[in-house]
Formats: C-alpha cells, sequence, structure tokens
C-alpha cells in the first residue's frame, strides 16, 4: 500500500480530454464529513467522481485520499477501483434482484476483509432504517426504499471514501425528505468521508459542509458551503434560491408558543418548531435571501420576530429590477434580497448600519 504523512485529507488533481470537453480541477478537500460538487449539467461532477474512483483514468492525474496515494502518475502508480476501498452509489439503486435485502448488503459486507470492516451490518442497518425491509426483494421496495438500500451496502464495505452520485435525483420530493435525514445521520455517526453530486442547492446546503463549484470542467470555487453560497461574486448567491446557512445554538424552547430561540454570533433569532430542542443543542438554520427584508430604523408593532442589527458589506445586481445585499450580523454573513428601488431609496451602501428582518427561518438539521 503506497500512503503519505498527511492526515484527513483528499486530494486530486485531475486532467482528463474528451472530444468537445476536457476536465482540468485540482480539488483540495477535507478527508471528513461531506463535500458536495456542484455546477450545471454538463460541467464534469460524475467525471470527477468517475475519475477518483478509477473507472475513468486522468491523465495526468494524482489522487490521495487520506494518506492513500490512488494515483500518480509521476510515480506511475495506478489502484483499481476494486483496490480503492470505495463505496458508490448511483441515481438508480442498483440492486441485485434476486437476493433479498440482507442478501444484498451481505454481499458488500462479504467483499471486505474482516481485519478492515469499520461498519457492522447492523450499524449500517440501524442508521438507514432498513431493519424491517430486510426479508424483502428489491423490486417490492419503494424508491426510497431502494435507495437506502444501497446505501447500506455500499456502507456496509467499510468504504475509505464513500462516492455519492445524485443519490436523491430520481425520487419525488416526499421519498427525497424521507432519505435525508438518514444521510445526516450517517455524515454524524461515521467517520467515513462523502463526496456528493447534487443539482439541488438546498440538499448542498444541509448535507454538505464543504463543497466544489464546477464550470465547464474547471473549478470556479471551492470552500465551505457556508462562506461560497453568499459570496456574490458566485452564482449560488443569486435569483429564487440564494440563502444563508446560520451555524447556533439553542438557547431555549417554550413549548407553549412552540418558540425555539437559536444564539448565533449576529444574535438570537426565533422559530417556531414543533419539536422541543434541548438548551446547548447545535443546530443549523437557513434563511433565504427572499425572506430578509430592510429598514434604516429598528420596526416596532411588526409581526415579524426577529429583527437583526447588521452592516451592509456588498450589494450586488441580481435580477432585473432586484439587488442582492450581502450583510453581516456579528460573524454571521446574510444575504437580503431587495428590490432596486428599494436599494436605492435606503441608499444603501457599504458600511451602512441597517436592521434586517427575517421572515422565514428553516432548521436544516
Ligand atoms: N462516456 C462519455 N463519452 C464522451 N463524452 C462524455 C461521456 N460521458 C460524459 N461525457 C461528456 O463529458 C462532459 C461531462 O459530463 P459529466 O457527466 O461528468 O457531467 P455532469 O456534471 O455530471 O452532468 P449531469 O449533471 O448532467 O450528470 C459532458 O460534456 C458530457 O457530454
Amino acid at each position: 500500500m503506497t500512503t503519505t504523512a498527511s492526515s484527513a485529507q483528499i486530494t486530486a488533481q485531475l486532467t482528463l480530454t474528451r472530444p468537445g470537453f476536457t476536465l482540468d480541477v485540482d480539488l483540495q478537500l477535507p478527508g471528513r464529513g461531506v463535500t458536495a460538487l456542484f455546477g450545471p449539467s454538463g460541467c464534469g461532477k460524475t467525471t470527477c467522481l468517475r475519475a477518483i474512483a478509477g473507472l475513468e483514468r486522468a491523465q495526468p492525474g494524482r489522487v490521495e485520499v487520506n494518506g492513500e496515494v490512488w494515483q500518480d502518475d509521476a510515480q506511475t502508480i495506478w489502484r483499481a477501483t476494486h483496490e480503492r476501498g470505495l463505496g458508490y452509489v448511483f441515481q438508480e439503486a442498483s440492486l441485485f434482484d434476486h437476493l433479498s435485502v440482507r442478501g444484498n448488503i451481505d454481499y458488500g459486507l462479504k467483499r471486505t476483509p474482516p481485519a478492515r470492516r469499520k461498519v457492522a451490518l447492523e450499524q449500517a442497518v440501524d442508521l438507514l432504517g432498513i431493519a424491517p425491509l430486510m426479508d424483502r426483494k428489491p423490486q417490492t421496495l419503494s424508491g426510497g426504499e431502494r435507495q437506502r438500500v444501497a446505501i447500506a451496502r455500499a456502507l456496509a464495505t467499510s468504504p475509505r471514501l464513500l462516492l455519492m452520485d445524485e443519490p436523491l435525483a430520481a425520487l419525488d420530493a416526499q421519498r427525497k425528505a424521507e432519505v435525508l435525514p438518514y444521510l445526516e445521520r450517517l455524515q454524524h455517526t461515521l467517520d467515513i468521508p462523502m463526496l456528493y453530486v447534487s443539482h439541488a442547492i438546498d440538499e448542498v446546503a444541509s448535507l454538505a459542509g464543504h463543497m466544489v463549484l464546477l464550470r465547464k470542467g474547471r473549478v470556479l470555487a471551492q470552500g465551505r458551503t457556508n462562506e461560497l453560497i453568499v459570496r456574490l461574486d458566485l452564482p449560488l448567491a443569486h435569483g429564487d434560491t440564494a440563502a444563508t446557512v446560520i451555524e447556533g445554538t439553542v438557547q431555549q424552547h417554550d413549548p407553549q408558543d412552540h418558540i425555539t430561540t437559536v444564539a448565533f454570533s449576529g444574535g438570537h433569532l426565533m422559530l417556531v418548531s414543533p419539536r422541543a430542542h434541548a438548551t446547548g443543542e447545535p443546530i443549523r438554520l437557513r434563511v433565504q435571501a427572499r425572506d430578509v427584508s430592510l429598514a434604516l430604523t429598528a420596526p416596532c408593532d411588526t409581526s415579524i420576530l426577529n429583527v437583526l442589527p447588521a452592516t451592509v458589506v456588498a450589494l450586488g445586481e441580481d435580477s432585473p429590477g432586484q439587488m442582492m445585499v450581502a450583510l453581516d450580523a456579528g460573524t454571521t454573513r446574510l444575504l437580503a434580497r431587495v428590490t432596486q428601488r428599494s436599494a436605492q431609496a435606503l441608499a444603501l451602501a457599504p458600511g451602512q448600519p441597517v436592521f434586517a428582518q427575517v421572515k422565514g427561518i428553516a432548521i436544516v438539521n
């Protein structure tokens, strides 16, 4: 086995040329947690995953995962896919229809030498909530159930890296919402890094701490998801889906009004939450730019619960007639989408103190 001294990090320098398309990326990713590959159709997300998996050969290429070198053309190192210890989950779960769910998961387990087994069968089954399905045949399962079985099977191989290529894309919104919490649970429980391809920015924002933004085979930006989604120079901070993820701590929960108060670097936010959250629990919140409005003086007699003092950092044009405003509330960057007319009427400019009125907040996890 070829290893180097570097610790939890994934690096991939990949050049791969096809007629009409060149992938040329230098990825520097954390070796823990979920990293999303995000970008428009055809930008090279799947090609990146396949090159990291060794299913396609980048030339030249170098891939190193948590100290193990999988490819290094300069040193003529090449590990075949089956020697990389990968889990791969695709859009459509490719289960063996002649085997039961248990048989499918056992198949993954048996391919893993006992010394390398980190994830017990029971743990994979429990994390994906599939215990009641173990004796069923795949063709009797719903799409969401099949996908959970496919993920459990990949996990049962105790992969060094789990590659997921749009694992929720074939599911309708309801099934997606059913599988997403399991994926969130995985990353909190297992120390298996995941690379996650998705088109859906809300999925990325809730799952991935880190992301790579791809365009036409190149890296447009890579870094912490919370930071990239609010950068006005990048496409994510534009349009209807622009949003901020706020990391905070539950301060209290009022069971009478079902209101949870969350403390974060910019103050407090209150949100309606039917579930009682424990005091001190870390919590991530998503605030959409279209749900934030601005005022120059503190509004009074308003039904809006959350008014945060903030400072304008930058303004950018969004769509015709709309501006995107980046704000700092404490050390937290927020986005507000306001009309161009309002931006002019308030004479919004960098450095200006404002009050951000936050109308809608969603709990991410
Ligand atoms: N087997 C192949 N042979 C030739 N060209 C291919 C092949 N697979 C993909 N391509 C091309 O390579 C480019 C990158 O494709 P890739 O599948 O990596 O994009 P993607 O970002 O994953 O897209 P999508 O989101 O639509 O799945 C595209 O231009 C695509 O047409």
